[in-house]
């Protein structure tokens, strides 16, 4: 039995999902604000700890990105799931960057509730480090993990490329791309055919950090140090020595916090916060951002001198829109893993399912795809899985995609105009062909062809 948090705004289906999860076994607060979350979830009260939040997207009072946020910079680590429309996927995609364990698309299928809910309840606290086993030998992290696919397309050659390229030398290295085009993937790659591939490889989300705490987990901290800091603490830079550390989102670190990573990087020696003692360290720095640091140098939000220092080699992962060629090959990993966690046996998908794939955008780009795929193995009881099995806004949303928004297909707007400029002077010339062509400046033959192709009477 878990102990679930529910914010959720519409009476009828809150009380719906607080039946349902309550037959599976769990015990669900129901909140139908921020504002009461906000004191659920506060001190003194009795309902809590709770081991999951399922916060509704649009609440009356604010929406649940930014509550996630707020709750994730006050040091709040309870696994969180948004429930949103698919038209809000974007925004839930953002979520998932702030900390978000997932998010489920309404309406909402009991099964795939019910599968996210297992997963954030194994995977327990968010924690902010991501520690990757060591590799084993050399030879052995040489190769590539099972579970990583290159691509064929000639922007994942190149990205490989690069990654050879940059893996053996002692670069700082920025990857840059969308949120969920496989960014921490290429960081483990690089580390991985590195020299310190024995070493340790030591990720942190600093989008998930709040900004009290970002400094002490960096850098360790002395017993006494602050409020809180029951005793002493080594940071991350520290359990990093003589392997990689990989910033997340890096853009998001306060002013403070870049100076002392710049120092860190510069001189190669930390001081934990309360500490006078210096810390030698051999730490390699990949960092990885969605945002434009020149842009946010340029307004002061991000130092420019840690920027440079950063940026030994850039590394841009590409869009999967962009991916051409390398969809397919994903669709079956991401099938064959689904399969595998599932416990099901979805061979492929269909014809019809991979044109969808093919058209649509993929805002959240792997990520995404990985999710969909997910739910759609989860719900196929065939061994193809169908249209059936997609949620049916994800098809009206693909198709508005292919729709040119209105007034921008600049060719028709142009035929369109020609068509009528052609009418107007046919009817001033009352239908005299040579004077309209001599009018319109065009010869007699073009008039006549334009006529035909615009149907003038
Ligand atoms: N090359 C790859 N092969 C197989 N799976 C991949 C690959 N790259 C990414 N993935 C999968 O796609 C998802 C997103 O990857 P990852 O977390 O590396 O993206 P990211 O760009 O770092 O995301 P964010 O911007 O949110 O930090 C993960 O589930 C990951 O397992």
């Amino acid at each position: 039995m878990a102990h679930l948090l529910l914010v959720e705004d519409d009476s009828t289906f809150s009380k719906l999902l607080t039946n349902f999860l309550g037959k599976h076994g769990h015990q669900v607060k129901a909140c139908t604000s921020i504002r009461e979350a906000r004191e659920t979830l506060g001190k003194g009260s009795s309902d809590g700890p709770f081991e999951v939040l399922m916060l509704d997207y649009r609440l009356p009072d604010g929406n649940s990105v930014d509550f996630l946020k707020t709750l994730r910079s006050e040091g709040n680590r309870t696994p969180a799931f948004i429930m949103t429309s698919f038209h809000d996927v974007r925004t839930a995609v953002t979520a998932m960057q702030i900390g978000a364990f997932d998010y489920i698309t309404k309406p909402v299928n009991p099964e795939e509730l019910l599968m996210v809910l297992r997963e954030a309840l194994n995977k327990g606290e968010v924690t902010s480090v991501k520690t990757a086993p060591k590799a084993k030998s050399n030879a052995q992290s040489g190769k590539q993990s099972l579970d990583y696919i290159e691509g064929k397309s000639k922007v994942a050659k190149q990205l490989f490329e690069y990654v050879r390229l940059v893996a053996p030398t002692d670069m700082s290295v920025i990857i840059q791309g969308e949120s969920g085009t496989g960014k921490e993937h290429v960081a483990k790659s690089i580390h991985r055919l590195s020299k310190r591939a024995d070493g340790p490889f030591v990720a942190i989300d600093c989008g998930s950090l709040s900004k009290d705490l970002a400094a002490s987990e960096l850098f360790g901290h002395k017993k006494g140090a602050f409020t809180g800091a029951l005793q002493d603490k080594i940071g991350q830079f520290e359990a990093a020595d003589g392997g990689t550390l990989f910033l997340d989102e890096i853009g998001n670190l306060s002013y403070d916090v870049q100076i002392k990573l710049l120092r860190a990087l510069q001189e190669r020696i930390i001081v934990p916060i309360g500490s006078t003692q210096q810390v030698k360290v051999d730490v390699r720095l990949i960092a990885a951002t969605n945002e434009d640091l020149i842009a946010n140098a340029a307004t002061g939000d991000f130092r420019e001198d840690l920027y440079h220092r950063l940026n030994e080699f850039k590394i841009e992962v590409p869009a999967l829109r962009k991916r051409g060629e390398d969809l397919p090959i994903f669709v079956q990993h991401f099938v064959d893993k689904a399969n595998e966690e599932l416990e099901r046996n979805v061979r492929e998908l269909s014809k019809e399912v991979m044109d969808v794939f093919q058209k649509y955008d993929w805002p959240g780009n792997l990520r995404e795809l990985n999710n969909v795929i997910k739910r759609l193995v989860l719900l196929s009881k065939e061994e193809v899985a169908t249209l059936s099995a997609l949620p049916s806004e994800m098809i009206t949303a693909m198709e508005d995609q292919q729709k040119p928004a209105p007034g921008s297909d600049l060719k028709a707007l142009q035929e369109t105009h020609e068509k009528e400029m052609i009418e107007k002077v046919l009817q001033e010339v009352r239908y005299n062909k040579s004077k309209a062509a001599k009018l319109l400046n065009i010869d007699r033959k073009t008039l006549y062809y334009k006529i035909e192709k615009y149907h003038i009477e």
